[in-house]
């Protein structure tokens, strides 16, 4: 990978050989490979990105084009030939800026390059075909097989498409697969309010020829794009913003956090909301933050040294472990659990080709095993809030009918705590769904829970692995 002699097209080869063939993490790895390539233009990195990112979030649509011209199915060619083609047909499909030529002759001397000679023509042939064809749209017929047809347009498994559609209405869904290829210019982050306002950091980013723009919803958030890294970026050094989501932001407002609060943190990793609630303790209180490995809290320990809190402490603790100690002593829990990450299929698209019905059953299981735990931890009288990166209802608001059934918690409203600006007729009822393309953030979902007075803390036994 570190061979200078590469071209960027051959580098993003690479990685996606790498991740498609060998199932490295997509965002890991890219990032990794273009941290080693220190002689690569900025140009060069944001091609190579590009590239990487866009075949993977549109796999099926370049598979199902490949496979309307190719005698020879993708999953039969050889991995190398029929990543190659995947990525030149995404270039020439998405990317106008590149000639089609250009692609075609490129395909042609990497795969002679890399010992394919024999198979130069084949390359050739169905790069030309495509490219010179005039048929146009080849996709399945939306009236005959809508699931099929937006599985294909928007190269999002079929499975999950039809488990959307019997949760969310057909335009609902469109607009959620939509929303995954809008471009991915800027970052959100928050703004460290310990260290400074959102204007003065504003004002120092621009500084740094950095385009700053106002968050959608909330004022400590901002949108920044034109940087080459995080940590090219002296602000980000030195702890004033962390990169975070604004629905991940949206936690710590309904946490309802007042000064002096205990709170405890069950799955912190890697401290986004962890960090926003230390700083809304403002100084007071503490905030313990667990997460499964050594390695997790180190992340969390990292960005808690970054941004100098000193009311916030990490420990290692499996979740699913009930901590004796910590029975009825926190004022408020959050439980921001393991999930489908199907809200994140934007930012890290290999999780929709990852994600199974079965694993979401699993996930399901995990989640109500943790919050059986971790709700005991919750003061009477006290705060319980569950998160999750997923639009996926039988992990949201399912898990929450199932957790009331069984426990003594209710839901709270969350109208004080939201932004008026944020829609959503649930967030009365005490829980919101953020969906992609109708709210503008990643797809999330948070419930407020009380944990009723005169209750005894833990699970009431009745039905757990339904
Ligand atoms: C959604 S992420 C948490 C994100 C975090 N709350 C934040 O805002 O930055 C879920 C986390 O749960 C952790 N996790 C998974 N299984 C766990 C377990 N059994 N006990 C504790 N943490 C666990 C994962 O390591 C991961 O860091």
């Amino acid at each position: 990978m570190t061979d200078k002699k590469k071209s960027s097209r051959e580098l993003a080869l690479d990685i996606l050989l790498e991740i498609l063939e060998k199932g490295d993490f997509s965002h890991t790895l890219l990032n990794k490979t273009l941290k080693m390539q220190n002689t690569l233009t900025k140009q060069d990195r944001s091609f190579i990105t590009r590239l990487v990112e866009g075949t993977l979030e549109r796999l099926l649509t370049l598979d199902y084009i490949l496979n309307s011209y190719s005698k020879v199915r993708v999953e039969k060619m050889k991995p190398f030939i029929r990543n190659l083609l995947r990525m030149s047909l995404y270039q020439l499909k998405y990317m106008d800026q590149v000639p089609d030529s250009a692609v075609c002759n490129e395909a042609v001397k990497m795969a002679e390059k890399r010992g394919f000679k024999s198979l130069s023509g084949f390359v050739n042939g169905v790069l030309r075909n495509i490219a010179r064809d005039s048929r146009g749209d080849i996709l399945p017929g939306e009236e005959k097989d809508r699931e099929e047809y937006l599985s294909i347009l928007y190269s999002t498994p079929k499975w999950m498409i039809e488990k959307w559609l019997k949760e969310y209405d057909y335009e609902t869904v469109k607009k959620m697969l939509t929303a995954q290829f809008e471009e991915k210019k800027h970052t959100t982050i928050r703004v460290n309010l310990a260290k400074n306002t959102a204007g003065e950091l504003a004002d120092r980013l621009r500084e740094d020829s950095i385009e700053v723009k106002e968050g959608s919803y909330l004022d400590c958030a901002l949108k920044i794009q034109g940087f080459e890294s995080l940590d090219s970026i002296k602000a980000f050094k030195e702890g004033r913003f962390t990169v975070q989501d604004e629905s991940s932001m949206l936690i710590g407002l309904i946490a309802g956090i007042k000064e002096k609060d205990y709170i405890i943190d069950v799955c912190g990793a890697p401290g986004g909301k962890a960090l926003h609630g230390a700083e809304l303790l403002k100084g007071t209180g503490m905030l313990e933050t667990r997460d499964v490995t050594d390695y997790k809290v180190s992340l969390i320990q990292e960005n808690i040294e970054r941004m100098g809190f000193h009311n916030i402490r990490t420990v290692k603790w499996d979740a699913r472990i009930k901590d004796e100690d910590s029975i009825s002593k926190a004022d408020i829990v959050i439980a921001d659990l393991p999930c489908s990450g199907l809200g994140v299929i934007g930012k890290k698209p290999d999780i929709k080709y990852n994600m199974t019905l079965e694993k979401q059953g699993e996930l399901v299981k995990l989640q109500r095993e943790i919050l059986s735990v971790v709700s005991s931890y919750v003061k009477e009288g006290g705060t319980l809030i569950y998160s999750t990166c997923t639009v996926n209802r039988d992990e949201n608001l399912g898990n929450v009918e199932w957790f009331m059934e069984n426990h003594p918690f209710c839901l709270q409203s969350l109208e004080d705590y939201l932004p008026q600006k944020l829609s959503g007729e649930t967030k009365e009822k005490g829980y919101l769904q953020l969906v992609p393309g109708i709210h503008d953030t990643d797809g999330f979902f948070m419930a407020r829970l009380k944990r009723n007075i005169g209750s005894k803390a833990g699970y009431s036994g009745k039905r757990f692995h339904e």
